[in-house]
């Protein structure tokens, strides 16, 4: 049970941008995806997430094919956040939050008072209350990434997919939404989050998996993946890893 891609390929442009020999990603736990640019990151979470069909393989959830699932209960069970997300139309903050419960009540149907308790509870963890009366377009780079995170956590989703969703936060709301998302999985839901930031990822993650060249080169428990020899071997630099005071695992950067 869980969501996995199974021996997933993925081709574009006559090459195989993914090839995973299987990713498993565990309820109630933050799991970082981690690699340089080009890694193959994006194109993993989009076929876990069912975005995108792999070209062999597949995304399953609790044993059924995620892409062969209903769309709205795709929808309720996965809540997936875009990198640098853009929003084409203008609608203020709280009704972009609400739309974070569309897969719960349908399109046109009024919110309920648990679904608007969902989208209160959204805007006030994202820190958003004096921008809820804001349209999306005014606000600034990470203001619209916080409103964006808000609309996937108003879902309460199983599975929370993030592609970089610390891109363009300052470092205090940066860890605002690390603590939300651990909170998440703390609470059951399953996290995903691509991260390039090392120390981000010895912060809050639980699991890690490593990918470069398409594919993923280790998985599992952050503190077995993440040794200094094999952050060399990814990226060709020499981070320096080890464990703080309290036993967590640190990344330092050698720059
Ligand atoms: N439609 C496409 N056609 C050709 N190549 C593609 C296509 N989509 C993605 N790629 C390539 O696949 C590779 C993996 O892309 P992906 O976005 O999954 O990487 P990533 O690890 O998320 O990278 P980044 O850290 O830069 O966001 C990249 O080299 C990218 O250029």
């Amino acid at each position: 049970m869980g969501l996995s891609v199974e021996r997933a390929t993925v081709r574009r442009s006559n090459q195989n941008i993914l090839t995973c020999a299987g990713a498993e990603f565990r309820s109630g736990k933050v799991t970082a995806l981690l690699g340089p640019n080009g890694a193959g990151k994006t194109s993993l979470l989009r076929v876990a997430a069912g975005l995108i069909a792999a070209d062999k393989g597949a995304a399953v959830l609790d044993g059924a094919g995620v892409r062969a699932m209903d769309r709205r209960a795709r929808a309720r069970a996965i809540g997936y956040l875009p990198q640098s997300a853009g929003v084409a139309w203008d609608v203020r903050v709280a009704e972009l939050v609400a739309l974070g419960r569309m897969p719960h009540v349908g399109a046109f149907a009024a919110l309920s008072a648990e679904d608007e308790a969902a989208v209160a509870r959204a805007i006030a963890a994202c820190d958003l209350g004096v921008l809820a009366d804001r349209a999306v377009g005014t606000l600034s780079g990470g203001e619209r990434a916080r409103a964006m995170l808000a609309r996937v956590l108003a879902g309460e989703p199983r599975w929370i997919l993030a592609d970089e969703p610390l891109a363009s936060l300052d470092p205090a709301h940066q860890k605002t939404v690390l603590d939300l998302l651990r909170d998440a999985a703390r609470a059951g839901a399953g996290v995903v989050i691509v991260l390039h930031e090392l120390a981000h990822a010895a912060f809050v993650a639980d699991d890690a998996v490593l990918m470069a060249g398409g594919r993923v080169i280790a998985a599992g428990q952050a503190d077995e993946v993440l040794t200094a020899d094999r952050l060399r071997g990814v990226y060709g630099l020499d981070f320096t890893v080890d464990r703080g005071g309290d036993g967590r695992l640190r990344i330092h950067s050698p720059f």
